[in-house]
């Protein structure tokens, strides 16, 4: 039997609102007489150094009981390892859990880990900083970072934070490298992609794979009052390759030049970064379960 261990986070929001997955997880190892255990998070990052102590530990699954911060936190600290990750998705977004077809804590997220098979998938850093499903800088960043700031959290205060946000923000330049290309354009949004969504079936990457080696990288020139709605529209149809605001480079190395040091995301966590990016993806580094038929 696989030795699992639980990280569950409290204080995301959705556990922060219903506790009771924390029970749940716990009345699912008793039922399935699981060898594992719970354990909570006491503070930011601290769930990678719990990550890590399970594969010390000789845990072959671990599993994140949290939201995209607590998915980061977690694959950190298991990516390169055999061990296993498990996701119990429970955040506002869940971009990575819906590319994987891992469903909600309600829809069989807790039967996946036992009955799911485990895919391998790529990773990307920027600067040394791991992420699973996207990064990225300018507008994308300061949402994530205005979000992350609200109390109440959802694709409707998304919608609201974003477009309270949209006409003030001033596009920089970037010089882009791919070690094939380089493109210097100004940018909105500059989003590199692992998987083909942000989250909430916003659809950033079309076409992107997870397990390709590579990751995508989608500019969004300019939004402004009159292509703003239009656009909004093809992220959510997975038309965004249609729309002249739009460039995309695919690498499996990108340098990114700003002007000046500045915020960027990674999974939607904020960060203060130098002004050149070094993103790099680790192919086919994190073992993830997911379920049987997707
Ligand atoms: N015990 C804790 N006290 C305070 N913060 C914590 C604790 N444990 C984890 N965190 C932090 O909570 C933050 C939010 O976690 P997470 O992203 O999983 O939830 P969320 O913000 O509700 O989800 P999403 O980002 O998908 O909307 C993370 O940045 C993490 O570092």
């Amino acid at each position: 039997m696989i030795k699992t261990r639980f990280i569950f986070n409290p204080r995301s929001g959705h556990n922060a609102k219903n506790p009771h997955l924390l029970e749940r997880a716990r009345a699912f190892i008793r039922e399935r007489s699981l060898d594992a255990d719970v354990v909570l998070t006491e503070r930011p990052r601290h769930a990678t150094e719990l990550a890590r102590r399970a594969v010390i530990d000789g845990c072959g699954l671990v599993v994140a009981i949290g939201g995209d911060g607590t998915l980061n936190e977690v694959a950190a600290g298991l990516v390169g390892t055999s061990a296993v990750f498990g996701l119990i998705p429970c955040g506002s977004g869940n971009g990575l859990g819906r590319h994987l077809g891992i469903p909600g804590p309600g829809k069989g997220a807790f039967r996946t880990l036992v009955e799911g098979r485990v895919r391998v998938i790529d990773t990307g850093e920027v600067n040394g900083i791991p992420f699973f499903n996207a990064m990225g800088i300018g507008f994308d960043a300061e949402i994530a970072d205005r979000f992350n700031h609200l109390t109440r959290r959802g694709l409707a205060s998304y919608v609201r934070t974003t477009l309270g946000t949209l006409f003030h923000y001033k596009p920089q330049t970037y010089l882009i490298r791919n070690g094939v290309a380089s493109l210097e354009t100004p940018a909105f949004i500059l989003t590199v992609a692992n998987s083909d969504q942000y989250g909430n079936d916003c659809y950033i990457a079309p076409g992107a794979s997870v397990d390709d080696g590579l990751l995508d990288l989608t500019v969004i020139k300019r939004a402004n009052a009159f292509n703003a709605a239009p656009l909004a529209a093809r992220l959510f149809l997975k038309k965004i390759d249609g729309s002249s605001s739009v460039s995309r480079m695919r690498g499996n190395h990108f340098t990114i030049e700003r002007a000046a040091p500045g915020l960027i995301h990674t999974d939607g966590e904020t960060h203060q970064a130098a002004a050149s990016l070094d993103i790099t993806v680790r192919p086919r580094s994190l073992r993830i379960m997911v379920p049987a038929t997707s």
